[in-house]
């Protein structure tokens, strides 16, 4: 920590209180954590733990059993201009037209949000997440692993302050993992406030900068809110 420095203020982005989800019942524990401008919350458990239906009633897709996600003061609403224009997140579905090309799909993405330079943003990120080769392919065409990259694609070429991701490393090569780091680290550092469920500790020691602990109601009242390194512990070592 450093010394004789005042720490600038947070610019809380999300605020999660005492959320509630589940399906009729509770799957997990409560949640009460908040993130601001330039921070990455992790979202760790064992599989079946909740992660994903946490992050679901975050991105407004699941009405909570209870509590509250607020943006920047407001009700979460998955329908308002605010939201959509401000949350961009990767859910593992096919969120496409299935008849459009890889490139058609993200201008069509770029431009709806205002992007400017659609072709250059387009195109830039085609590079980045090494989809030049696939970009007139029609998506069902192309592996998991490009389809994950694709999905990608389509949060990162519109304007965002949150970004939402399930489990972001599923089915990526490790060229692809350390890449995916590279960019959410860079993402974090430019200000975005994220909130990913993930399984992969590297990922996790690279970008996190708390992490929640997604627990069963009847091991935790609460789930816990961890640093970065006890999160990693826990990805780790799942038994404990
Ligand atoms: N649509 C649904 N209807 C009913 N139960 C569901 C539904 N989706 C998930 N569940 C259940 O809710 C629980 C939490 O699932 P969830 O997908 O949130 O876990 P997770 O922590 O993301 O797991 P993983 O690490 O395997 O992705 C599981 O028991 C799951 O079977």
């Amino acid at each position: 920590m450093s010394r004789g420095r005042a720490r600038p203020a947070r610019d809380v982005v999300l605020a999660l209180e005492d959320l509630r989800v589940g399906y009729g019942r509770p799957v997990c524990a409560p949640v009460t954590v908040d993130v601001a401008a330039g921070e990455a919350l992790c979202l760790v458990g064992a599989n079946g733990a909740g992660k994903s239906t946490v992050l679901r009633a975050v991105a407004g897709l699941l009405q909570p059993l209870g509590g509250t996600v607020t943006l920047r003061g407001r009700a979460v609403d998955e329908r308002s201009a605010q939201f959509r224009r401000e949350v961009a997140s990767v859910f593992d579905e096919d969120a496409w037209f299935a008849e459009l090309s890889v490139a058609e799909h993200l201008e069509l993405v770029a431009r709806g949000h205002g992007v400017r330079d659609v072709v250059g943003v387009v195109d830039a990120e085609l590079e980045a997440q090494r989809l030049t080769g696939a970009a007139d392919q029609l998506p069902g065409s192309l592996s998991s692993g490009q389809k994950r990259r694709l999905l990608l694609a389509a949060a990162l070429v519109r304007p965002r302050a949150v970004l939402l991701l399930d489990e972001p490393e599923q089915r990526l090569d490790p060229t692809g993992r350390e890449a995916l780091a590279e960019r959410l680290v860079a993402e974090r550092d430019a200000g975005t406030a994220l909130v990913l469920a993930t399984h992969d500790v590297v990922l996790l020691r690279a970008l996190a900068t708390r992490a929640v602990v997604v627990d069963d109601p009847e091991v935790a009242p609460v789930c816990r809110v961890v640093d970065a390194d006890e999160a990693a512990r826990i990805v780790s070592d799942p038994v404990r």
